[in-house]
């Protein structure tokens, strides 16, 4: 059997990202075709025992103390530098060991593996925080929340199992500005979340579509663009057309984002009119998925009536296969509904939401294979 996993692994050293992650697929599927049943009761019922201790270790700073330190290190000298009670501390790194989130070396002896780094990182971090504080309330009420609306698909953002989570009536990006402990949490999980991802600027055409731009005129407008990322993306890719960068977003958003060179910050929202007219890129990255169908039209429908002929909206979002969806984008397209009544989307229900508002879809660019990072560009009809 070794030398089964060790040219498994072999394999997997020489392979590109897309085989790499077919075959991460495909072990997946072996291992829960092996599973008795007993495994496949500790799986599920189980889970959220994994986010609780890493939201644990976090806390306590292990995965930032496992990847500084070069050597392996003891329970013992782990409780020390944590201050924490050495018996549970060792219960604790056993934990992750047996989870393969941090490497067990000896009796006792632990260090840090790509995982550990990978969760030592201040938006991994953000992002476990996010997850054990704001999605477990919601989580916790989904099936009892379901159950009272007979099982109707949930598609308000106003009434959505959230609202129940956290006994509120407004809407979560609304409620959010005002939790400055979870949108601390957020921001930088957002802003992490797409880092080693493809990116969509590989699949744009710029050149093309914006010879002759006039530089004084708004070139690129980020609706909703949180911290910045992708304004500093576009700047990249697009070093030497001319014309105004606009990050647009709520005030509290906008309060968390560093200044950047040739990016014009403006508070706005996005369910009021446009304010910036003609520019040549409207550009929405995970703005829409946020939403369902009829919000999104109030969305789109205020950038249109700014847009001018020449104007494109750049739209990146998931476009879900119609079936054989990968189960990162389920995934997400359940927790969307859960915190805000909104979806993943369909390349069928891309097209009907954009008709309804009335744009009209010029190409679809996708540029994830596995889960369907797409960029969707759309003028109107
Ligand atoms: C899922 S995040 C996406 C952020 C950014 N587009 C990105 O891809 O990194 C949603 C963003 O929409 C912003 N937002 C929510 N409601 C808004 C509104 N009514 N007007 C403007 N921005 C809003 C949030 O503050 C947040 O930055």
């Amino acid at each position: 059997m070794d030398e089964l996993v060790n040219s498994i692994q072999r394999f997997a050293d020489k392979a590109d990202d897309v085989t790499r992650r077919q075959l991460s697929s495909s072990l997946r599927d072996l291992s829960v075709a092996f599973e008795s049943p007993n495994d496949t009761m500790h799986r599920i019922v189980y889970q959220p025992i994994e986010l609780a201790i890493t939201q644990v270790a976090v806390d306590l700073g292990i995965f930032r103390l496992l990847s500084r330190i070069e050597k392996p290190i003891s329970a013992q000298e782990v409780a020390g530098k944590t201050g924490a009670d050495p018996v549970l501390i060792n219960r604790i790194l056993r934990f992750l060991a047996s989870f393969r989130i941090i490497a067990e070396c000896g009796e006792g002896v632990f260090e840090a593996s790509h995982v550990t780094k990978t969760l030592a990182e201040p938006g991994a971090q953000a992002g476990v925080g996010h997850h054990f504080y704001f999605f477990n309330p919601i989580l916790q009420i989904l099936p009892k929340w379901l159950k009272e609306h007979h099982y109707q698909n949930v598609s308000s953002s106003f009434d959505c199992p959230f609202q129940r989570g956290f006994n509120t009536d407004q809407p979560l990006f609304l409620w959010m500005q005002h939790q400055p402990e979870l949108l601390g949490y957020f921001v930088p999980f957002m802003n992490d979340y797409h880092k080693g991802k493809p990116v969509w600027t590989t699949v744009a055409r710029f050149d093309e579509q914006c010879q002759g731009w006039n530089g004084e005129r708004p070139l690129f407008v980020d609706v909703g663009g949180g911290i910045g990322s992708q304004c500093l993306e576009f700047q990249q890719a697009a070093p030497k057309i001319a014309g105004r960068v606009i990050l647009q977003d709520l005030q509290q958003t906008l309060d968390q984002s560093p200044t950047h060179n040739g990016i014009e910050k403006m508070t706005h929202d996005f369910f009021t009119p446009q304010p910036i007219e003609g520019a040549k890129y409207y550009y929405l990255r995970n703005i829409l998925h946020d939403y369902p169908d009829n919000r999104c039209v109030q969305i789109l429908n205020h950038i249109m009536s700014a847009m001018s002929s020449e104007s494109i909206i750049l739209i990146n979002e998931l476009v879900v296969p119609q079936m054989g969806a990968h189960w990162q984008a389920t995934q997400m397209d359940l927790a969307m509904m859960c915190a805000l009544g909104s979806m993943e989307r369909t390349e069928r229900q891309w097209r009907t939401l954009l008709a309804q508002a009335g744009m009209k879809i010029t190409r679809i660019s996708t540029y994830g294979l596995f889960m369907g990072d797409s960029l969707i560009e759309a003028v109107l009809e």
